[in-house]
């Protein structure tokens, strides 16, 4: 793991220790309605719309994007949305990717697309806090408990996103009863992003499901700047994209989104 992917684990660790009984000690939540990011996928496809998950991000490992308060990140959200994103993925970790909860909790209340709170997961307690539709399960940081998280966070009402980067990792996915499996096309280690890696893991997702009779959806994940590397993506077999730096370095986030949702037909 990369220094910085370290740091966030020891980090998250040491909020979790300081703030984990407090989050016990909350009113239990009314549950609300979750959104349905299959339907929401199925949609976008019916629509010939690629299906494009837009992420609200302030910064990430050695590069800071913009400052993202809640009403600012609310703005953005709903600007992709009015693009055409199919949902709305929104950095919670503090440290590094300065995120926040508060931002999660405004863009979910703003937008009608199905949220995805993206985070480091390494702590049960973490699937207490409510306020998103999909939650994110590192593959690489949960290893063998992979599965146990997978349960609960269907127990809880969450749709898991199992994020892989490699051929043991997405052994690791396709025994769990996820139904959605994102590619990091980024390294953990070095951090250096390759699109070659949903290429070759594809795949062996849809062999699996031929075999089995199952059928996960395939997010594709990082590195994604150009129309034509979601074409890539795309004709490797994703069926989504899940995007942030590209949108927050652009001058317009919703001519940004716009120009990767029409980036794809499907035929
Ligand atoms: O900014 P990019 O390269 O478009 O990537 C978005 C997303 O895939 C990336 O933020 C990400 C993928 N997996 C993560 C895990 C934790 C934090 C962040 C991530």
């Amino acid at each position: 793991m990369h220094d910085s992917i370290l740091h966030i684990l020891n980090t998250t660790k040491t909020r979790i220790q300081a703030f984990g009984p407090d989050i016990h000690k909350e009113e239990p939540q009314p549950q609300f309605q979750k959104r349905d990011f299959i339907a929401a996928i199925a949609a976008a496809r019916a629509e010939g719309r690629a299906p494009v998950i837009a992420e609200v991000k302030p910064a990430s490992p050695g590069k800071s994007f913009r400052e993202i308060s809640p009403a600012a990140a609310a703005e953005l959200a709903w600007e992709m949305e009015e693009a055409g994103a199919v949902a709305i993925s929104v950095l919670t970790e503090p440290g590094v990717f300065r995120g926040s909860l508060e931002n999660l909790k405004e863009v979910r209340k703003t937008v009608c697309l199905p949220v995805l709170r993206k985070d480091f997961v390494i702590d049960r307690v973490q699937l207490e806090e409510e306020g998103s539709d999909l939650v994110l399960l590192i593959a690489g940081i949960l290893g063998k408990e992979l599965g146990a998280f997978v349960e609960l966070a269907i127990e809880k009402g969450f749709e898991p996103l199992v994020e892989v980067h490699s051929r043991e990792e997405l052994k690791l996915a396709l025994e769990t009863s996820t139904r959605v499996i994102g590619i990091n096309n980024r390294n953990f280690e070095t951090l250096k992003i390759d699109l070659a890696t949903t290429e070759e893991l594809a795949p062996f997702i849809r062999e699996y499901d031929l075999d089995h009779g199952t059928s996960h959806i395939i997010v594709s994940e990082s590195g994604m700047n150009s129309s034509s590397d979601v074409r890539r993506v795309m004709q490797a077999g994703a069926d989504a994209v899940l995007i942030g730096s590209a949108l927050m370095e652009s001058d317009s986030v919703f001519e940004k989104t716009k120009e990767f949702v029409q980036s794809f037909c499907w035929r």
